[in-house]
């Protein structure tokens, strides 16, 4: 049975927060890729477009591990489960208060209606009151660690839930406080960085609070019948006393957008380190016709900020964010349309055979990327990933020796970043695949 986390782990303790209530603070010294918080999720729900292909206990997924099989629950004809095990665990956290009205509930025209963050929002909320309808004593400390968090700033719309037996007036009361503490607590379920679903962690909510430029970051363990697991792992190295803070949404999103939505969705106006240095900065969205010529203009200025002399076997990643000192000329490359249009070409570039194009426009993208994000973010392990996987097809396509060096130092830099993310979400990830790589490169070396 999964233990459910409600203990503040001894590497944290909270302190006041002038605006935020509390904020999580490191006891000691915390070397970076340190797991920082670990909690199994109270309750959570698959997007979707996942169900099916996924286990709605478990989460592993029969494309990962093909021998998995994942059959539908025979009551209601919607969940999926790998396995037995998986399937009365379900049952038991709530299921079995759902099932034989789920099918209906969701055919409904009051489902059918739901916009579709509401319709994931309403199964969440449902799989959560039948959790507390059956007083299970091992979630009711983490439910009421759920209830004691901070509200929405918004007063909200309760979607419906699923009708079902157990359910009293009393009970009932409470749904809207507890739909209250949804948009700003949370998580999105994540695998290889791709959501697959909503989760909530009361623990995780209950400590840590958000920076633009954070120390942690989030990542979802998957094992065979047990809930997905939420680890806290720290991406720098962290001083006692030091706040620990993870992004509720992607530091790539423009200034201003990100701002607006901290505010809405969260009820705070971000002043971390890169909201501080970005908020003199005259950012403003760049017509797309306009971003190549741009680009084309600032590059050889950006990359002598991002890589120096260039990107050798002795390459260093910064002590910390490039924006913290980003020249004037360099600031428009800020808008996240810049990223946008230059990831887009990067794929295409890529999908079409066009390897040195793509090796061009994705040295740009990892210089915005050592810009915006923390250097050890997992975004910038998965890019520099792909960019040693274009150069690995680029050096098949030509043979020229020398062209397998620079796959090896793309390499070197993605599996030094991917190492501190670590294993996460199913199996086959991009630290798998780094490695897969470094074998292919090995026996090509050897030959
Ligand atoms: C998931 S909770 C974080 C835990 C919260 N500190 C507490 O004491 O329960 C999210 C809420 O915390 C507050 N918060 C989180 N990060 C913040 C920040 N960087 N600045 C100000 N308030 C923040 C906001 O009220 C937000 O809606």
């Amino acid at each position: 049975m999964d233990a459910i986390a409600t203990d503040i782990p001894d590497t944290l303790k909270l302190v006041d927060h002038p605006t935020a209530r509390n904020a999580a603070v490191a006891t000691r010294e915390l070397p970076i890729g340190t797991v920082v918080l670990t909690e199994p999720v109270l309750t959570s729900v698959l997007f979707s477009y996942q169900t099916g292909r996924r286990c709605d206990y478990c989460n592993r997924s029969d494309q990962a591990e093909p021998e998995l099989r994942i059959r539908k629950c025979t009551g209601c004809e919607v969940q999926g489960y790998c396995g037995e095990l998986c399937q009365k665990r379900h049952w038991d956290s709530g299921h079995k208060l759902i099932c034989r009205v789920l099918f209906r509930f969701m055919m409904s025209d009051a489902c059918a209606a739901l916009p579709h963050d509401q319709e994931v929002d309403c199964r969440v909320l449902s799989q959560l009151v039948a959790e507390i309808a059956l007083q299970r004593p091992e979630s009711a400390a983490s439910i009421d660690i759920f209830e004691s968090l901070l509200p929405s700033p918004h007063g909200l719309e309760v979607p419906p839930i699923v009708p079902m037996r157990r359910v009293d007036h009393n009970l009932l009361s409470r749904v809207p406080t507890l739909y209250q503490r949804f948009p700003n607590n949370n998580h999105v379920v994540q695998n290889h960085l791709r959501g697959i679903g909503v989760a909530i962690l009361p623990l995780t909510s209950r400590l840590l609070n958000h920076s633009c430029s954070p120390n942690a970051v989030l990542r979802y363990i998957l094992s065979a019948s047990e809930k997905p697991r939420a680890e806290v792992v720290t991406i720098r190295e962290i001083s006692e006393g030091e706040e620990v803070s993870i992004p509720y949404l992607d530091p790539a999103i423009s200034y201003p957008e990100r701002q607006n939505r901290l505010k809405d969705t969260y009820g705070f106006d971000c002043s971390c380190k890169l909201c501080t240095v970005q908020s003199s900065m005259d950012i403003h969205p760049v017509d797309a016709t306009q971003v190549l010529p741009l680009v084309d203009l600032l590059d050889p200025m950006l990359c002598q900020l991002a890589f120096g002399e260039g990107i050798t076997i002795d390459f260093q990643l910064p002590e910390e964010q490039l924006c913290v000192r980003l020249p004037e000329d360099l600031q428009p490359l800020m808008d996240d349309s810049i990223l946008s249009v230059l990831t887009e070409r990067f794929r295409l570039a890529f999908r079409e055979r066009f390897f040195e194009a793509a090796m061009t426009v994705g040295k740009t993208i990892f210089a915005i990327y050592l810009c915006i994000y923390p250097p050890y973010y997992p975004q910038i392990g998965v890019h520099v990933l792909d960019m040693a996987q274009v150069a690995w097809e680029k050096y098949l396509n030509e043979k020229i020796r020398e062209n397998l060096d620079i796959v090896s130092i793309y390499l070197a830099i993605a599996r030094r970043i991917l190492d501190v993310y670590g294993r996460e979400g199913d199996s086959g990830g991009p630290l798998d695949e780094a490695n897969a790589l470094l074998g292919t490169i090995q026996s090509e070396e050897q030959k």
